[in-house]
């Protein structure tokens, strides 16, 4: 069993309610695309996911355990196992890129070996093998600093994917990247799940994309999961109400200037 929410509800601190009651199961070696409107809950599905946060309501279960009820460094060793791929990779500027892919092993590395590779990288092979599925096998030796957004969105995806989890998480991991670009590196994300039998559940804004690369798609607005269909499912109505919003008006078109107005014959 790779994940279980049950019930779960999330509580920012300044009292936002960002999800509410989600019941939600993800088989070991599912590929899942959650999908909604800015501001549904998302990312805070991640986080929950992730054990990034806590749920205030309700309970979570990754990969056979509950993480809030293991001591601080069970938990560590828990999401070792577990990758986070985040929209804006928050890598350090001034850091190389191989430095960068092969610290998403530090969960998994003594406190020896990690500072040596600080130092001394220590599988260059394995960091190019990796940045090479992603077409930056050229830059392994930039600085982060030195990279386009979506060059340091694949850094972070090529991070995660050196780090070989049981699990992979992905918040919008193809947002600033052009479409040819996008559904490549999809590719290579679902190609590495699919073949290692990882469960990877990504969250995305273009719909096209998700229904064309994850087979269970699940739409969430306003804190709770709206449908949780198979691909082939997903029609426009349920796109048309996931992402319905009220809230925008369009503004009221200007009055066509006098000089404009032509006389009627
Ligand atoms: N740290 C926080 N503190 C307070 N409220 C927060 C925090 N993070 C998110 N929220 C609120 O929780 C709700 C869900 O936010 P979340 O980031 O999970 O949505 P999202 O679907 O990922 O949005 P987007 O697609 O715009 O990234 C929103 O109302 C947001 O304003």
């Amino acid at each position: 069993m790779s994940l279980r929410l049950s019930g779960a509800g999330l509580q920012h601190a300044e009292g936002v309610h960002a999800l509410r009651g989600v019941d939600l199961h993800i088989v070991a070696g599912e590929r899942v695309a959650i999908i909604g409107p800015s501001g549904a809950g998302k990312s805070s599905l991640l986080g929950l996911m992730a054990s990034a946060l806590r749920p205030t309501s309700g309970g979570v279960q990754l990969l056979g355990e509950n993480p809030w009820q293991l001591s601080s460094r069970a938990r560590q060793r828990l999401r070792s196992r577990i990758g986070l791929v985040h929209q804006a990779p928050p890598l350090p500027p001034r850091q190389r890129v191989v430095t960068a892919v092969l610290a998403g092993r530090l969960g998994q590395w003594g406190l020896g070996r990690s500072l040596v590779n600080l130092l001394h990288p220590l599988d260059m092979q394995g960091a190019r093998a990796v940045l090479a599925q992603l077409d930056l096998a050229d830059r392994l030796f930039a600085r982060c600093q030195q990279l386009s957004g979506g060059q340091l969105q694949r850094v972070g995806i090529a991070r995660a994917l050196y780090q070989d989890p049981t699990l992979l998480l992905a918040d919008e991991p193809v947002s600033a990247m052009d479409p040819v670009l996008a559904d490549h590196t999809l590719r290579v994300l679902c190609r590495h799940a699919e073949s290692r039998g990882v469960t990877l559940v990504a969250s995305l804004h273009a719909v096209e994309l998700a229904l064309a690369h994850f087979p269970r798609i699940i739409g969430v607005r306003a804190g709770q999961i709206v449908f949780d269909r198979p691909a082939a499912e997903v029609d426009t109505r349920l796109l048309d109400a996931l992402y319905a919003n009220e809230q925008l008006v369009s503004p009221p078109l200007p009055p066509a200037s006098p000089e404009l107005q032509l006389p009627r014959c």
